[in-house]
């Protein structure tokens, strides 16, 4: 394996927090209830977008209000992106372990690209990544391929040479369509996805050779 690449929220930051804190900034400013942390972390995945959309689905809000919506929750979201945001699991050991073993690293998120780059340089992963991609870096989101493609591009790997490590369904249509090895993480919404025994993973650091060889 020759690189590995990450999804970002759900996988390696639970974001679930500020972005719940951004999203109910936004349902305040034009009247509408508080919702818990717990629900709006299963609406994210698809972007920003797709989770005003589900939002206002499940709340009966209009959706001639989607495109504005989503910008005031993008606005309160980049006003404050790293307050309670915490890594997963080892990201923080594994990580650097990972590009120290020569694996080469990229993040692939529907998240804005400038938002993601603020996040984990805040929490400290951005220095061990040589790529990030986000929803508006391409002119596609996942679950299309072409982000991931991009992002193989961008490290100068092959298919068949990496790994795509995600919490969700979207993640794995994605790595599926780009004809990527998936694994789902072991946590947070990742547990809600149903995948076979090996594609599960457990911690980062099964991700090293080391942990391969060991078994
Ligand atoms: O849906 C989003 O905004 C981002 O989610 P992702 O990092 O899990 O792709
Ligand atoms: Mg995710």
């Amino acid at each position: 394996m020759k690189a590995a690449i990450f999804d970002l929220d759900g996988t390696l930051v639970d974001s679930a927090p500020d972005i719940a804190h951004a999203v109910n900034l936004m349902l305040a400013d034009r009247g509408a209830p508080a919702q818990e942390v717990s629900f709006i972390e299963t609406l994210v995945g698809e972007g920003a977008r797709m989770l005003v959309v589900k939002l206002h689905r499940a709340l009966g809000l209009p959706d001639a209000d989607v495109d504005r919506d989503t910008r005031i929750y993008l606005d309160h979201y980049a006003a404050r992106p790293v307050a309670d945001s915490t890594l997963y699991a080892d990201a923080a050991t594994a990580l650097p372990a990972l590009r120290a073993a020569g694996i080469k690293l990229g993040v692939c998120t529907n998240k804005p690209q400038v938002l993601a780059e603020q996040v984990l340089d805040r929490l400290g992963l951005l220095p061990h990544l040589s790529a990030v991609v986000g929803a508006d870096t391409t002119p596609h989101v996942k679950p299309d391929p072409r982000p991931l493609l991009h992002t193989l591009d961008l490290l100068g790997v092959a298919s068949g040479e990496t790994v795509y490590v995600g919490d969700t369904g979207i993640d794995l249509a994605c790595a599926r369509a780009a004809g990527v090895p998936c694994r789902i993480v072991d946590w947070g919404t990742g547990r809600a996805v149903p995948v076979e025994e090996p594609a599960r993973l457990r911690r980062f650091a099964d991700l090293l050779p080391a942990a391969v060889t060991a078994g």
